[in-house]
């Protein structure tokens, strides 16, 4: 980080004010001391690598050049985690280093990210030994090739076919219409050599349903399309503009019978299909990435917090009192109340991946045994925490750019990106309400489960407990408010199974039954998800190690995001809970009394989450506050900038001057 010296006066009072320690916040946040320097340690080994630094801002580049920088800079980066595991004998520490180097997104995360996790989940430990080594020493480069033109959400309905030859023992792969064509994976458009392909299995005829193959789809030399495939880019997008997504199509193109990856269902040489013990661990993947995106959606919230709060501490527009200068904007309420749910839903958020990270650890663990009873609440937990917390990551951040005024609308500001990034986590793994609908799915067994009497499991056990007691009065307490949002997806919960019920006995069947209530269903997978991100939040903030000082500011925070979705959602409450008017306004005094309070620390609030101004990559929010001179100096970076008079004055302007005096 930078020093003290060369700081924003403003910075440097914010600071000074700050009543707890910064590091330890840091350190916590990050698990450990140790942690927090192997992090520091490997992000500044990335950082003096000079041919990672860009010339000029990205911005100003053609599609096409961000390509292949983005190729290029993805290249040495990954050479800087090699030589790292060679020399510690370990991977590097978790660190967002990519973001400071790729800036957008790197063409290579599917391969890290999906590629080479399927082959290590989905694959038979032969296949693990045939591909993993390949595939992450980066002799292969692969992606994840699932959604369709024709099909994203509604995966049995991929039309792209697999089809097995018992004579040569092969599939034979084919996209055989438009719709079929694979449309979004990232790095298929001109990086990648291997794919995955989610593909529907068909033996002598008959369908099995969707598998996941491993086709080469480029030469290893001459990385052209081998015969058969057909491959491209998809072209710009709001955002992942560096992730190169592509499109791919299969004419009769064949493969190995091994190529299927065959830890759950096989195809054994003569044709026979064996199923597997469940066919929806094929869908594995996506349920750890699912539980990644929770984790990102905290990094995006803090990185969006970090500029917003320190540029409003260095940002001086009108006056509270006229007596007064003009005050810094972060002095403003309305300020305070765009920017500390950010900064207190990055929390959130991450105790929530930590808490879903040991359920997922915990469920891998029982499936290797062959145990799958909680796999069905790790997948509806996973879907509604990704669809519930990628879509407020999304309005955070927006909500943050906003709250930078016009500079907030600059690409320098690093906001407009984060927004496209962020954004997309909403739709991509899992369309926010499809995955809402997985949940209530889970939600309306879990109910009907309790109205039988039995025993639910822990993250719904909550039902049970609110059935007992709905008559108990509100708590104006943290815990108070934690059972409050139990109780509304409790009376959600069976208000959305009542209408389902009522539906059925005017004679419609289930699923029609079902869609005439999903709107109902969305919203009580959505409180569902309230629930327990309240619940883990609060719960990891009491039981943590912090000191008294940074637990108080730790605390302040929990309850903001309490307070805050209390207000939000008062309607549900009073509805649905005992919570009445009188608790409310004693709720909303509370909330701005939060504020009031976390004010002070607020710059060494985003202090804590540690992010390098090289990760931030914002004129608005580096460490120093050097916002304006930061404006101009990227403002003089633009091509534009760079002669005096520009062609078009000659070209264009001056005849339109001169054809206007005729
Ligand atoms: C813990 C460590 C974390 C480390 C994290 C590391 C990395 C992550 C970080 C960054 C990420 C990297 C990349 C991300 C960036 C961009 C890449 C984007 C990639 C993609 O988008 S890939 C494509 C993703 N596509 C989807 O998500 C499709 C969504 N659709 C579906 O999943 C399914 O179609 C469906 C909606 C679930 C429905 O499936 P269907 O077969 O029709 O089932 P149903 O009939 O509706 O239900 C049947 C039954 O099955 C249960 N079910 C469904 N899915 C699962 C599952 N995954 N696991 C377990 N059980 C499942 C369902 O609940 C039903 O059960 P019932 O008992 O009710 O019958
Ligand atoms: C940036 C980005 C990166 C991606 N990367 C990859 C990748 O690497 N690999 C890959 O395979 N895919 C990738 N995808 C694709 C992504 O997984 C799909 O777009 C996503 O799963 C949504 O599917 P869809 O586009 O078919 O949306 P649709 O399902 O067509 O959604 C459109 C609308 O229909 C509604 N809808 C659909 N079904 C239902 C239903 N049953 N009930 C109620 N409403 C419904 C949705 O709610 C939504 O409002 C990526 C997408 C993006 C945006």
């Amino acid at each position: 980080m930078s020093t003290e010296t060369k700081c924003n006066p403003d910075l440097v009072r914010e600071r000074a004010k700050c009543t707890f320690d910064v590091n330890e916040l840091i350190n916590l946040f990050y698990g450990s001391e140790k942690a927090t320097k192997e992090r520091r340690h490997f992000e500044d080994a990335v950082l003096a690598v000079k041919e990672l630094k860009d010339a000029i801002p990205e911005e100003y580049l053609s599609h096409k050049e961000r390509y292949e920088n983005g190729v290029r800079k993805a290249t040495i980066l990954r050479d800087v985690y090699r030589d790292y595991k060679a020399k510690h004998n370990r991977d590097p520490p978790p660190n967002q280093i990519t973001k400071a180097v790729i800036k957008d997104i790197s063409p290579f995360l599917l391969h890290n990210g999906m590629f080479v996790p399927t082959i290590a989940g989905q694959g038979t430990p032969e296949q693990q030994a045939e591909w993993l080594p390949k595939a992450e020493s980066m002799q292969i480069i692969g992606t994840y090739a699932q959604t369709e033109l024709g099909h994203g959400s509604f995966i049995r309905g991929l039309e792209t076919i697999a089809t097995y030859d018992p004579k040569t023992e092969e599939f034979v792969l084919n996209n055989p219409t438009l719709t079929s064509f694979k449309w979004w994976p990232g790095g298929l458009g001109s990086t990648v050599n291997h794919c995955v392909v989610v593909a529907q299995l068909y033996i002598n005829g008959k369908s099995h349903g969707i598998h996941p193959f491993i086709a080469q789809i480029r030469d290893l030399d001459t990385h052209k399309p081998l015969p058969g495939v057909k491959v491209g880019e998809i072209g710009p997008k709001m955002g992942f503009q560096t992730a190169n997504n592509g499109f791919l199509g299969f004419d009769n193109f064949r493969i190995p019978r091994k190529n299927m990856l065959m830890k759950n269902a096989q195809v054994l040489k003569d044709g026979t299909f064996v199923k597997g013990i469940n066919e929806k661990l094929t869908y594995g993947t996506m349920v750890m990435v699912r539980v990644g995106i929770v984790g990102d959606c905290s990094f995006y919230a803090a990185l969006a917090a970090t500029i917003a709060v320190r540029y409003s501490a260095v940002r001086h527009q009108s006056h509270i009192k006229a007596s007064e200068p003009e005050a810094q904007i972060l002095d403003y309420l309305t300020q305070q109340h765009k920017l500390f749910i950010a900064v207190a839903s990055s929390h959130v958020y991450r105790n929530a991946y930590l808490w879903m990270e040991k359920m997922y650890t915990n469920v891998m663990k029982e499936l290797s045994q062959d145990k799958q009873d909680n796999l069905p609440e790790l997948h509806a937990t996973a879907c509604c925490l990704k669809a519930v917390c990628s879509r407020d990551a999304g309005s955070l951040v927006e909500e943050c750019r906003l709250a930078c005024g016009g500079h907030g609308y600059m690409a320098s500001s690093n906001l407009p990106l984060t927004y496209g990034v962020t954004i997309a986590a909403v739709t991509y793994e899992g369309e926010r309400t499809v995955l809402l609908l997985q949940t209530a799915r889970y939600l309306m067994k879990a109910w009907m489960a309790a109205l039988k009497g039995k025993v639910l499991s822990p993250s719904v056990s909550y039902l049970l407990n609110s059935l007992k007691e709905s008559k108990k009065p509100w708590q104006n307490t943290p815990e108070g408010i934690v059972k409050g949002f139990q109780h509304v997806s409790f009376g959600k919960v069976k208000a959305a199974y009542e209408t389902i019920q009522k539906y059925m006995k005017q004679g419609k069947d289930y699923e029609d039954a079902w869609n005439l209530a999903s709107v109902q269903l969305v919203k009580a997978s959505e409180a569902h998800s309230r629930a327990i991100l309240c619940e883990v939040s609060w719960e990891a903030v009491c039981s943590s190690s912090a000191s008294p000082n940074l637990s108080r500011v730790l605390q302040q925070l929990a309850q903001l995001y309490l307070t805050y979705w209390t207000l939000e959602t008062s309607g549900d409450l009073l509805l649905y809970s005992n919570i009445t008017k009188d608790d409310l306004i004693i709720l909303r005094d509370k909330y701005e009394e939060l504020l009031v309070a976390i004010r002070p620390n607020a710059v060494g609030l985003v202090d804590g989450f540690d992010l390098r101004d090289e990760i931030l990559n914002s004129t608005l929010g580096s460490y120093d506050g050097r916002v304006y001179e930061r404006l101009m100096e990227e403002a003089l970076k633009s091509p534009l900038n760079q002669e005096t008079v520009n062609s078009s004055f000659h070209k264009y302007l001056k005849p339109m001057m001169e054809k206007a005096k005729l």
